[in-house]
């Protein structure tokens, strides 16, 4: 069986300073097996490679089920989409299908290509390129 998935991440809208205190909170909180934080950093660059837009989204605590999408190093099986819908402030951020999905395939997105911290979070991926960390940006 094929899927054909479409997504919405839902978490709370947080202000930049509000995000950057969360991250290193989670980075605390991540020398602990146990915890996983989802706070994501979407960033819109024109075709000038400036950054425009910036929504920082934290499913954290409170989010739907796009917060248990885990990352792989070669791309996973989604891609990710801003959506704009007429009269809304914000572009959504919603998942696609980039590839046929099979029933009980994990879905998995790449959360970013940069790596601040080398020796930051294990990325247990499991793909053929995978660099055994997570992504980590300067928030
Ligand atoms: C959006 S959540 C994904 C769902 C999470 N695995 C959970 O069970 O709640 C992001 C967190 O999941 C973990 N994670 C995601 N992808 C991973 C990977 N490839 N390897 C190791 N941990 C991963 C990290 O702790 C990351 O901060």
């Amino acid at each position: 069986m094929l899927l054909n998935l479409q997504s919405t991440l839902i978490g709370e809208l947080l202000t930049t300073k509000e995000a950057r205190r969360r991250q290193q909170m989670y980075d605390k909180l991540a020398s602990d097996d146990h915890f996983s934080s989802a706070l994501l950093v979407v960033r819109e660059h024109l075709p000038s490679g400036n950054a425009c837009l910036r929504i920082n989204i934290d499913a954290t605590k409170a989010g739907n089920v796009a917060r248990f999408i885990n990352h792989s190093c070669d791309g996973g099986n989604l891609s990710t989409v801003l959506v704009r819908s007429s009269g809304a402030l914000l572009p959504r951020l919603c998942f696609f299908a980039s590839k046929d999905i099979k029933e009980g395939e994990e879905l998995t997105f790449s959360y970013g290509e940069i790596r601040v911290q080398p020796k930051g979070s294990k990325c247990f991926c499991g793909s053929f390129s995978c660099l055994g960390t997570l992504p980590s940006e300067h928030t």
